[in-house]
């Protein structure tokens, strides 16, 4: 159980680690490249270890340099050779979905299983658009989750698949599919998901085009490709592990941190535009334009918020951060609504209720509807016993609750920041020293 108490101002400068969703992808197209890829600054959290223990399993040699630098020994996008058993994905959705993908294409049947809450997160999603493509993949246990029997079949064909939820993982399982297709593969989603995966599979050499519709839709296709190329990737700051620095600096009075390179792909930054609508005061240094990964410095002062509306299609640009926005609309002026985030159900939580019972234990007005929340703030917090269920993001938020509540909070469970976020407590105090 961590201890969490009333802070004095936060100062200081901080280096986040590195994206998840960027770091995943690296060790997985550089494994599909041929050559050696290089990847900087990684995030060592679980999640992505559990990316790169399933590549090894698949006879891919992955190595950390003595620099912090990782090294992917790359065989080719038919490189991959059979598991010798079942593949651990841990407790991570885009480990799973996205080498379902890849694995729909192999010449070998495979198996993947990850922890309680991975195995009761929906796959019907993947399954669905990547039957269509020819792969045969079984829920095991007959519910549409994990595990999974993947029987990797040589030759895929190209669909045009509209998704009805506009997710990254479902986009990237499918975009990977493609290319192992026979002819193109198109993906429409409702909004623009992030875009790291078309970002970077370019980069290796895919060929990919993303067009935005004036209905707000984005569609997606990929080219069948016969080789990805190895690269240098220097992964930006993780905007998502940021979110609890910056809303820290925002609540606790007095507070002035710099967050130095920060990746604000506007796919993943609406966290700093409902801020700034909520009356942050968020300054942005030093910007840098790195292979299409755009990243910044950001000044945050201590601010006082107002409550706002979030909703559309802002909510998939955000949508791992709203813990963090509902606990900042707890302590602003007003009313925040954030509607069509059903999205929040399937995380590594039901967020919308671990959220609400939460904030509740704390004080908080909030009332949890089928697509989001509704917070009445201003209502003075006060300390409390917080269960994340195992959920990072939810320990992490809480903890930053706990900075500008009265009193003392106890954060259970808190290893499972190591998710995404290892030395994530330690970081935060080191703030008020
Ligand atoms: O593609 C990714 O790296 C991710 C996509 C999002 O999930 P969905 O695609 O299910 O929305 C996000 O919640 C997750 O943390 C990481
Ligand atoms: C939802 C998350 O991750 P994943 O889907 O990869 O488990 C997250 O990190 O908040």
């Amino acid at each position: 159980m961590k201890q969490i108490k009333t802070s004095s101002p936060l100062h200081g400068e901080i280096t986040i680690p590195g994206d998840k969703s960027i770091s995943h992808r690296s060790i997985m197209f550089g494994a599909l490249a041929k050559g050696t890829t290089s990847v900087h600054h990684f995030l060592n959290g679980a999640d992505c270890l559990s990316t790169i223990g399933c590549f090894r399993q698949m006879g891919i040699d992955i190595q950390q340099e003595t620099d912090g630098r990782i090294l992917v020994q790359g065989k080719g996008i038919h490189g991959l050779t059979a598991p010798s058993g079942t593949l651990n994905v841990g407790n991570s959705g885009t480990t799973t979905r996205l080498i379902s993908g890849i694995l729909s294409a192999q010449s070998f049947t495979s198996f993947l299983s990850g922890d309680d809450s991975l195995n009761s997160r929906p796959m019907g999603r993947i399954i669905r658009p990547l039957s269509m493509m020819g792969a045969r993949i079984e829920s095991l246990s007959g519910n549409d989750c994990a595990p999974l029997m993947i029987q990797g079949q040589p030759c895929l064909h190209g669909i045009r698949y509209e998704s009805p939820v506009a997710s990254a993982q479902v986009k990237s399982a499918i975009l990977l599919a493609g290319l192992y297709a026979n002819s193109p593969t198109t993906i429409l989603e409702p909004s623009l998901s992030r875009n790291h995966t078309e970002l970077m599979l370019s980069q290796f050499g895919a060929v990919l085009h993303t067009t935005l519709l004036e209905s707000g839709e984005a569609e997606s296709t990929i080219s069948p490709c016969d080789e990805l190329y190895a690269q240098d990737i220097f992964v930006p700051g993780d905007i998502s592990s940021a979110a609890y620095f910056i809303g820290a600096a925002l609540l606790v009075p007095g507070s002035e941190v710099l967050i130095q390179n920060v990746g604000i792909n506007d796919t993943r930054a609406g966290i700093l535009k409902v801020c700034k609508s909520m009356g942050a005061d968020i300054t942005y240094m030093n910007q840098k334009d790195g292979a299409g990964e755009p990243t910044a410095d950001l000044l945050v002062r201590h601010s006082s918020l107002t409550g706002t509306c979030i909703e559309g299609s802002i909510i998939p640009t955000l949508i791992d951060e709203i813990p963090m926005i509902a606990v900042l609309a707890a302590f602003a002026d007003g009313t925040t609504i954030i509607r069509d985030a059903a999205e929040l159900k399937v995380k590594e939580t039901d967020r919308i209720q671990t959220v609400t019972e939460n904030l509740r234990a704390m004080g908080a007005d909030i009332t949890p509807t089928d697509d989001g929340m509704i917070i009445h703030g201003g209502k003075p917090l006060a300390g409390a016993t917080i269960h994340p269920h195992m959920d990072h993001r939810i320990a992490m938020a809480f903890a930053v609750a706990g900075l500008a509540a009265q009193g003392e909070t106890h954060i259970q469970e808190e290893q499972c920041v190591d998710v995404s976020y290892p030395g994530f407590f330690e970081m935060l105090s080191g703030l008020t020293r």
